[in-house]
């Protein structure tokens, strides 16, 4: 109850932060609509008392005509301004998340206890942003309670008590439905999460055509099919429950209403007193089911809205990166690393040098260590044993921002980023870039010739291009970041082999200027490595050039690369 009352406080001070003018007409609209109920029981209860003596109250049935009459466009306006502040507000908690998910250190990212942190703070934005309009809605029903209460109260003081405590059962049961939903939803969001994971699947155009082509997309239909129903039985079933407890709810707001009438009539009202209450209480029973409703969105929001606030203040400010051109070393200095849960260690007492001006290469089998080493080496994972060392220094000392600024990291899964061609390649500088820069970068590629305005991908009604021109652009933005440490992961991966010797030849061409680091399978990438690594089961078992390296035919390079020689 506790974290409904902050969380209530915390979206008044956003929405007074964000749209103080719209809180305040929203405030106005639903108080003054709030004072309705009572009004027309004072209005009718003289109305008819004074019909009753004979007399014509033209001036009263005038005031009874607008109070009725404006309950209908009070409560529209109000409607309508909430939703406008909602969607400030929801724009408001996107922008928040949004800078705070870009602040996300490659370290953090790495951790699925934050991702699922950032995709739970993302589900609580819609919540959150209706959270603001609700107090409002409370003290609305609150005022009209009590305006209530004092209206029939003054003909008949246990009517107005019953009609307060009518306020009640409403509260109670929608509180109860909030915290069910509070309880059931995980199971919901899971299964929403894993559905729509395969939704994308059949969607996307790639994973589409491949599931096409192999005549399974109605495995994966299945598959989403079959979350969807569960999350939809569990909804079904959430809402089955809060229609007996609302049901509950509104029978015994009905029993206490028809109470204070019976009060009335037994305390011998007269014929005026009780049409007036009769007709205060039908208006006030929405009211106060609206108060119910209102309480139960913010207890629902509670939790939702306190796991947002906590991950986007668990953040650290963003700290300005800054790309360090020259850098003379960096290595691993008997590095040991075990993932969280796994039974062995990824890496074992592992030291691997690279000084500038060399081209180091990262080689083993699938498995073996090597996205471990690039890992560790950025920051992205942290040693147990051994250091990471930036020109002769502890890089655990650096900052994440300070860090990263040494590299320039091309990873085997890079971004398709499927904006303009000038805006996917200026994503390799923090900086804003100049398009010479730009097409600096480009040159020699297949965009060289290409407009940098070019929308990338086909989805947005742009250029479709290769995997292979995919991975051009790439290699252009480590090439426009131009960090002293290059690591490449597999960089020619999708590209034909004259493409490869070509992109070969010119990190050899320009590796005096930096480190370059790059993790190969391919033999004829290799020949010309000034140090190649060969790493087995998170050990570094062989290092030395290619040359050194053939020349021992029973060590794991040979074993490894033998065959792809021939
Ligand atoms: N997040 C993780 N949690 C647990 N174990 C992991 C994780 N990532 C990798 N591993 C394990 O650590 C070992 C080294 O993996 P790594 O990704 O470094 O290999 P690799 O040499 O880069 O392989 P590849 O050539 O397939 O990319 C493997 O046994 C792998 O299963």
């Amino acid at each position: 109850m506790l974290e409904a009352f902050r969380t209530a406080r915390d979206s008044l001070v956003d929405a007074a932060r964000v749209s103080p003018g719209l809180l305040t007409l929203c405030s106005l609209l639903v108080l003054a609509q709030a004072a309705l109920p009572g009004a027309q029981v004072v209005l009718i209860g003289q109305l008819v008392d004074r019909l009753t003596a004979g007399e014509r109250p033209w001036g009263l049935l005038i005031t009874l005509t607008a109070v009725v009459g404006s309950m209908y466009p009070l409560g529209a306006m109000a409607r309508d301004a909430g939703h406008r502040l909602m969607l400030r507000l929801k724009l408001h908690y996107r922008s928040d998340l949004l800078h705070t998910s870009a602040r996300l250190s490659p370290s953090r990212l790495a951790d699925p206890e934050v991702v699922t942190e950032l995709e739970a703070s993302q589900a609580a934005i819609d919540p959150m942003s209706t959270v603001a309009n609700q107090p409002v809605q409370v003290l609305g029903a609150a005022v009209t309670a009590g305006v209530l209460c004092a209206a029939i109260g003054s003909i008949n003081p246990l009517s107005g008590v019953l009609v307060l405590v009518a306020l009640v059962p409403t509260v109670l049961a929608f509180t109860a439905v909030a915290r069910m939903e509070a309880r059931r939803w995980p199971e919901v969001a899971a299964n929403d999460r894993r559905a729509m994971y395969a939704t994308e699947h059949l969607l996307q155009q790639r994973s589409g055509t491949e599931l096409a082509v192999l005549g399974s997309g109605a495995k994966v239909a299945t598959l989403a099919i079959t979350y969807r129903a569960v999350a939809t039985r569990v909804m079904d079933r959430m809402i089955r429950t809060a229609m007996t407890f609302e049901l509950a709810a509104t029978l015994a707001t009905v029993l206490l209403f028809g109470a204070a009438l019976v009060a009335l009539v037994v305390g011998g009202a007269s014929g005026g007193a009780a049409a007036a209450a009769v007709a205060g209480t039908i208006s006030g029973l929405n009211a106060i089911r609206l108060c119910g409703y209102a309480f139960g969105l913010i207890v629902t929001a509670a939790p939702r809205a306190a796991t947002y606030r906590r991950f986007v203040r668990s953040v650290p400010p963003a700290e300005r990166q800054t790309v360090v051109p020259v850098v003379e070393s960096v290595a691993l200095s008997n590095v040991t690393f075990r993932y969280p849960g796994a039974g062995t260690a990824a890496l074992r007492a592992a030291t691997i040098t690279a000084r500038r001006g060399e081209l180091v290469a990262l080689v083993g089998v699938n498995g073996a260590g090597k996205s471990t080493v690039v890992n560790l080496l950025v920051g992205a994972l942290r040693p147990d044993c051994g250091q990471v060392l930036i020109d002769g220094r502890d890089a655990a000392r650096l900052t994440e921002a300070e860090r990263l600024g040494h590299f320039g990291l091309l990873v085997q899964e890079f971004g398709r980023f499927e904006f303009t061609l000038r805006d996917a390649v200026a994503l390799g500088s923090p900086q804003p870039v100049p398009d010479d820069a730009v097409r600096a970068a480009l040159a020699g590629t297949f965009a060289a010739d290409l407009p940098l305005d070019t929308q990338l991908g086909q989805q947005w009604g742009g250029t479709g291009i290769s995997g292979g021109q995919w991975q051009r652009v790439a290699l252009a933005r480590i090439q426009l970041r131009n960090a002293g440490v290059w690591i490449l992961d597999e960089p020619t991966s999708a590209i034909d082999a004259e493409a490869e010797r070509a992109i070969f030849a010119d990190l050899r061409r320009t590796k005096a200027d930096r480190i370059t680091i790059v993790v190969s399978h391919r033999a004829s990438t290799l020949t010309e490595m000034d140090r190649i690594y060969v790493i087995d089961a998170g050990s570094v078992v062989q290092q030395g050039t290619y040359q050194q390296l053939i020349a021992h035919p029973d060590g794991r390079f040979a074993t490894l690369f033998t065959a792809q020689q021939t």
